[in-house]
């Protein structure tokens, strides 16, 4: 058998992977439609969107095999994310690549596949449409033309989940993508009885960067917090751009004394960046912290709220000792 090689710039593609915060979602019906099609247009007994991450392959949706994933090492995707076009392999058991392959020796049996990458704009190869048969057949120009057709519909389906909850300037979470993801983290810390907390950021005179050195230097200076935010918190915190200058951080199993001193590295981190960037303004924030507290905060709207309203004492007090 032979194992797939890593695509070239695999980090970034598994990055883009990670971004759109599909991994281990439910499955939908816009994919389940799409796979269903496959199956009843080509007549095979599989057909899959399978998304190639770091050590296996997971399955969006997946119509006539009972599994979720299996491990990369045995994945024709990761063969098929390797080329730029459809990878036919008419029958798996006279292809030395795949022979002794467990998904060909064993259930499923997989004798035919083929599958069309799915790309990202930028290139990144996430995964693929996939059609599998237990016995081998062939795969004319034509039917390769439609598999891509439908490959395309995936495509755009993938598009409009990063557009629908990514902010396109920072690629941070936005808004809508911060509230399900939060949303999701609080019922978690709920269930398992541990501390969860939420910082809530405003930049402070950000409107005069904008008014001084332009609209792109503003975008620059967002970019510049987000990474910050970015690089300041853990992997398991969700931080979003809430819209504007506005960002929020959820911090599971966090209390408010452990984020606290995270909003202190924090605040080094960009006094560092202040002091070592000469663009003539320096990056300010104002921040609420909260911690959660079943008594007072349901959803994480209610928590969003009352950390808003610290943020907001916050900025005006230092207004106050401004003036
Ligand atoms: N460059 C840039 N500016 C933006 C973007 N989104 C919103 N803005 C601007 O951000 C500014 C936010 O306004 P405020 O929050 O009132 O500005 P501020 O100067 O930080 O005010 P305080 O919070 O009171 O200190 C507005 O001028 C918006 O036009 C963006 O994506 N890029």
């Amino acid at each position: 058998m032979k194992i797939a090689d890593f695509p070239a710039q695999e980090e970034q593609r598994i990055e883009a992977l990670h971004s759109l915060q599909i991994l281990d979602s439910a499955p939908e019906e816009r994919f389940d439609r799409l796979t269903r099609l496959a199956r009843r247009l080509f007549g095979v007994p599989i057909a899959v969107v399978s998304l190639v991450d770091a050590n296996r392959q997971w399955f969006k949706s997946c119509i006539g095999l009972d599994a979720s994933e299996t491990p990369r090492d045995v994945s024709f995707c990761a063969h098929a994310i390797l080329g730029s076009d459809v990878l036919v392999v008419n029958d798996a058991a006279a292809d030395e690549r795949f022979s002794d392959n467990p998904l060909v020796t064993g259930p499923p049996h997989i004798r035919f596949y083929a599958g069309c990458p799915i790309s990202t704009p930028k290139g990144y190869k996430l995964g693929t449409l996939c059609l599998i048969d237990s016995a081998p057949r062939e795969f004319d120009e034509d039917d390769q033309a439609l598999l891509r057709d439908l490959g395309m519909m995936v495509e755009q389906e993938l598009t409009a989940i990063r557009l629908a909850t990514i902010d396109d300037l920072t690629k941070l979470s936005n808004r809508r993508g911060f509230e399900t993801l939060s949303q999701h983290a609080l019922g978690l810390c709920k269930r398992i009885g541990r501390p969860a907390s939420l910082l809530y950021f405003d930049l402070d005179l950000f409107k005069q960067i904008n008014d001084r050195f332009g609209h792109a230097e503003g975008d620059y200076a967002l970019s510049s917090f987000a990474m910050m935010l970015a690089r300041n918190f853990r992997e398991s915190d969700v931080i979003g751009r809430l819209g504007g200058d506005e960002f929020a951080v959820f911090l599971t199993n966090t209390s408010k004394q452990e984020a606290g001193a995270v909003l202190e590295h924090l605040a080094q981190t960009i006094a560092d960046h202040n002091a070592a960037s000469h663009r003539g303004y320096d990056l300010l924030y104002s921040v609420g912290l909260i911690e959660f507290d079943p008594l007072q905060h349901a959803t994480i709207a209610d928590l969003m709220s009352s950390a808003d309203s610290l943020m907001y004492e916050q900025k005006k007090s230092r207004r106050r000792a401004a003036s």
